[in-house]
């Protein structure tokens, strides 16, 4: 489109749940991308792809075509937060693109935590943000509440705040209509050199690496020579174009539009997310810029229960790097697990993600060690280093100081279940920074380890809380704390993939806690197996797997011949996720007990 005044580019952040996905999908049938038959069917069939390549099409951006009430043709391109909605990260990358954004918040439910940090992170990158109320067909919607807590919580003006359901269709054309209203067009020039921001990268399998640009400047086409500023290489463009929700080829695209192109790159890194394109003859344009890179936040060690198949975990590391840079590995042995890689994931959501496709799609059977977060060692002799994997922490006694991650958290709650939360953050090693009363919820803001956080804090938060409260965090800084390592011993050898760095107050506790779980789940043996926690060379914290005595067919009483079957069948399962470790065997949750003990 020539005329940017009919163009605007949004996105629309939201809590989880509250119903983003459901008015996306509602803006697509509105504006005619699909027709209502083809609804489901292509919704679906962008399900697929999005697990065959890792991404969702649909949640990357769309344009669709709006006959507005002034009889204008808008053409929208709406840019939706690629991946795990969790990140901030993807989400102030999603926002680069776009001028405006739809906070939408659940009319029942209310302002949640996520609400505020991805409105604030719009705001920062000076964002219109236009506030809508969803689901006001729910009996128990209260809109008036939610728009003054949209004003106490957030501070943004919530008065004219549209009201609408994403699931009847009631007021979506509004949220239309307002947005044109409100949302500003880009500004750019279609005739200035070419210079275009690089939102995400990604790759397919037939097409190579597709990226998804904002044209900030000038304009591309097929047959261009396009020049990637920071590797300094050239290529030429094979084809642009939009998603509509379908992948469409356009003739073009220019100065405040939002597409893709493809130029031939065999790998990411030759498109760098955050990196500004150009064309070939105007390499002097300035560089846009780019996005803050992201640090792995968790780590863990995984090792193949074969070792045969370390050459095969090592291709599907690198395949899956392809699609998700923020994906870290490097190679790491282990005394009792042999030769795998040590990861670094964005969180545990992102651990979980990748430890799945590596089994679904790769099918590998994998043994995973305790997630841990990065600890700050600084040595006797000055020297300061970073440590991911408690096994490789140097000697206590060239150690000077251990820094902890500190994270800045902040939990929206009703008052009703204020006294457990603050309970908790203190069981947490919280410390309290500030309490603010709006209406019926507490904004309570704790600075937490993120070392306590990351396991289960959410989990318990939701638990107390009876689901009510939300948490939003993020890394604020390193702090001094009482750190150990916490070995682990199996009949009497200690295991250094099952170490752990934990604070010295709790480690009695954490030590006894673990060494139980672990006997209930490490399966008995021939033998009696000896499980010991210790700090040092002091051991803490004692359990024992008895020996088993009878065969576990005994149990059967003879005759039952399908009970024996399943049975066996049971034991066969459980054994493909085991590690010989010594001469006991050890299965996947002994080596994640951790997260399972009330911490
Ligand atoms: N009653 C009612 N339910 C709605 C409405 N909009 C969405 N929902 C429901 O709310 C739930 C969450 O909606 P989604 O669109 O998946 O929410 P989301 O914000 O995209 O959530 P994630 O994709 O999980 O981040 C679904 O069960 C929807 O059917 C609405 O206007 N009214």
């Amino acid at each position: 489109m020539s005329d940017l005044s009919l163009i605007r580019n949004f996105s629309i952040i939201a809590h989880i749940d509250h119903g983003k996905s459901t008015l996306a999908d509602r803006f697509i049938q509105i504006c005619g991308g699909l027709a209502d038959r083809e609804m489901a069917e292509q919704v679906l069939d962008s399900m697929d792809l999005e697990r065959e390549r890792g991404i969702t099409i649909k949640a990357h951006s769309v344009t669709l075509y709006y006959k507005a009430r002034d009889g204008k043709t808008y053409q929208l391109n709406f840019i939706d937060t690629p991946g795990h909605v969790d990140f901030h990260y993807e989400v102030s990358r999603s926002l680069a693109a776009c001028e405006g954004a739809l906070l939408v918040v659940d009319a029942a439910q209310g302002v949640e935590a996520q609400s505020v940090a991805n409105c604030y992170t719009a705001i920062e990158q000076g964002l219109e943000v236009m506030p809508v109320l969803n689901k006001i067909d729910l009996p128990q919607a209260e809109p008036e509440r939610v728009m003054a807590e949209i004003e106490s919580v957030i501070g943004i003006d919530a008065t004219d705040a549209v009201a609408c359901s994403a699931k009847s269709g009631l007021g979506v054309e509004d949220v239309l209509e307002r947005l044109i209203q409100t949302i500003p067009s880009p500004v750019g020039e279609i005739e200035a050199p070419l210079q275009a921001l690089i939102i995400d990268s990604w790759f397919d399998n037939y097409l190579g690496v597709v990226s998804l640009v904002r044209v900030k400047h000038g304009r591309i086409k097929k047959g261009d020579k396009v020049l990637v500023k920071s590797t300094g290489k050239l290529h030429q463009v094979d084809s642009v174009g939009v998603f509509n929700p379908k992948h469409s080829e356009t003739a073009d695209l220019k100065a405040g539009e939002v597409g893709f192109i493809i130029a031939g790159i065999k790998d990411i890194q030759g498109a760098p997310v955050g990196d500004t394109l150009t064309l070939s003859t105007t390499p002097d344009v300035a560089m846009l810029p780019g996005f803050q890179k992201v640090k792995p936040q968790v780590y863990a060690g995984l090792f193949p229960v074969s070792s045969d198949d370390f050459e095969d975990f090592r291709e599907a590391l690198q395949k899956l790097t392809l699609n998700d840079a923020s994906l870290h590995f490097e190679p790491e042995s282990s005394e009792a697990l042999g030769f795998g890689f040590r990861c670094g994931f964005l969180g545990m959501l992102h651990m979980e993600i990748i430890q799945e496709r590596l089994e679904r799609e790769y099918d590998l059977d994998l043994i995973t060690t305790a997630p841990t977060v990065v600890f700050e060692v600084v040595k006797k002799d000055g020297e300061v280093s970073y440590v991911d994997n408690p096994s490789r922490l140097p000697d206590p006694s060239m150690i000077e100081e251990m820094r902890e991650p500190i994270v800045r958290a902040n939990i929206l709650v009703p008052q009703d279940h204020l006294g457990a939360v603050i309970t908790l953050c203190v069981e947490k090693r919280g410390v309290q920074h500030d309490m603010v009363f709006l209406g019926t919820q507490v904004q309570v803001i704790y600075d937490l380890p993120m070392n306590e956080v990351v396991l289960d804090f959410f989990d318990r938060l939701k638990s107390v809380s009876r689901g009510y409260a939300s948490l939003d965090y993020s890394f604020d800084r390193f702090q001094p704390a009482k750190l150990v390592r916490l070995d682990i011993l199996i009949n009497a050898e200690k295991v250094d993939a099952l170490a752990l760095i934990v604070h010295r107050d709790n480690a009695p506790y954490r030590g006894r806690q673990l060494v139980e779980k672990m006997s209930e789940l490490i399966p008995r043996q021939m033998f009696d197996v000896a499980i010991q926690a210790a700090i040092g060379g002091q051991i803490i914290a004692r359990s024992t797997v008895k020996a088993l005595r009878k065969n576990v067919l005994a149990k059967c009483y003879g005759g039952d011949a399908s009970r024996k079957k399943k049975l066996l069948e049971k034991q066969k399962a459980g054994k493909k996720r085991m590690k010989q470790v010594g001469s006991v065997e050890i299965p996947q949750e002994a080596f994640l007990a951790v997260l399972k003990v009330d911490n």
